[in-house]
């Protein structure tokens, strides 16, 4: 559905170059559900910009829904729908009219825009409102009637720029219901970005770890985290020669787990931590040292994106949550 190599795009701003992305290879099939996550500026946008033919890669191919970006343009549009980080719909118009005339300009009849119209509206849940003016609709409705011009013309490959930002929780996990009912009862493939790392994790099978306008990890939630972090054990023991001792003598431990200790607390990263914690315990005790707490935390895409890059996803954006609320 998505083939590129050495997809690259370059700004010029003020005579600096800004390399946004930088020899994209990538390969979406069809019907995946896959989400670009990464810090703001990371280059999500812009590839998203490249595959949908709003921007010219500056080196490279793209070849999505069986076309050439940059060789036929008309062909890709056709055949994909575009969710923006902007609202779509224009505010004064009710948004049934708005769907309809956005179906009329992929060349729907009348007759057949309307049709389709309606089964988005029922299937987005936008019954209620769908007859009222967008300007009148909460940011979940906008965001969901957004959807829904994306669809009209049923394409088999959806982009999603950020479609939650902006929602509140529950609009949030309304809308990742949505796009997994698209995925599941029309095959749509879906390319959605993202900053939220839950909304990686719990949406796609698939993530791709972008950092500055590179892919720095592409796999499924679940073995990037195996892969690249692996579980964190914390044990407080009740004295703190014990963990001193434990962290030298490793008692049941594999060779690849991390320790780090701090007092009486020891931190152990490794690969299946809750499997592993009954034997460790019983070899603690047999060895003598009194385990007070233990606790196993699962790792995040953060700590990927942390022990991928050095840097946290989570501070980075930190600072724009702050600038959007202010
Ligand atoms: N039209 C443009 N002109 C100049 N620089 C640009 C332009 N668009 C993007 N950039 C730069 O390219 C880099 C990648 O931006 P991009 O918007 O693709 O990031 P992003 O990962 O989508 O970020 P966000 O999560 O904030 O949307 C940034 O350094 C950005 O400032």
């Amino acid at each position: 559905m998505i083939r590129t190599r050495g997809l690259t795009k370059h700004f010029v701003v003020k005579k600096q170059v800004v390399e946004a992305v930088r020899g994209l290879d990538l390969t979406v099939e069809a019907g995946e559900l896959v989400a670009l996550l990464g810090p703001n500026g990371a280059g999500k946008s812009t590839m998203l910009r490249m595959l949908t033919t709003l921007l010219t890669p500056t080196s490279g191919t793209a070849h999505v829904a069986g076309h050439d970006v940059v060789a036929d343009p008309r062909g890709v549009r056709a055949r994909i729908g575009y969710v923006g980080q902007g609202n779509a719909a224009a505010h004064g118009q009710r948004g049934r009219d708005e769907l309809i005339s956005q179906g009329r300009a992929y060349g729907m009849s009348r007759a057949a825009a309307r049709a389709r119209a309606q089964e988005l509206i029922e299937s987005l849940e936008l019954t209620e409102v769908a007859d009222r003016v967008v300007s009148s609709l909460s940011g979940g409705q906008r965001r969901r009637l957004d959807i829904a011009m994306g669809l009209i013309h049923a394409p088999r490959l959806l982009f999603l720029d950020e479609p939650s930002t902006g929602l509140d929780p529950q609009n949030r996990a309304n809308l990742a219901d949505h796009i997994r009912r698209l995925r599941a009862e029309h095959g749509t493939t879906v390319v959605l970005t993202t900053h939220y790392l839950d909304e990686a994790e719990q949406l796609a099978e698939r993530v791709l770890v972008i950092d500055r306008g590179r892919l720095v990890a592409d796999d499924a939630p679940e073995r990037l985290k195996a892969e690249h972090v692996g579980d964190l054990i914390t044990l407080t023991f009740d004295r703190e020669g014990d963990a001193r001792r434990v962290a030298t003598e490793r008692p049941g431990l594999p060779t690849g787990a991390h320790l780090e200790r701090t007092g009486a607390r020891l931190r152990i990263r490794v690969d299946g931590g809750s499997r592993l914690v009954p034997g460790l315990l019983r070899r603690l005790e047999n060895a003598g040292a009194a385990v007070a707490a233990v606790e196993v935390a699962r790792p995040t895409l953060d700590d990927v994106f942390l022990n991928l890059t050095g840097r946290s996803l989570r501070e980075e954006n930190a600072t724009t949550a702050t600038e959007e609320k202010a």
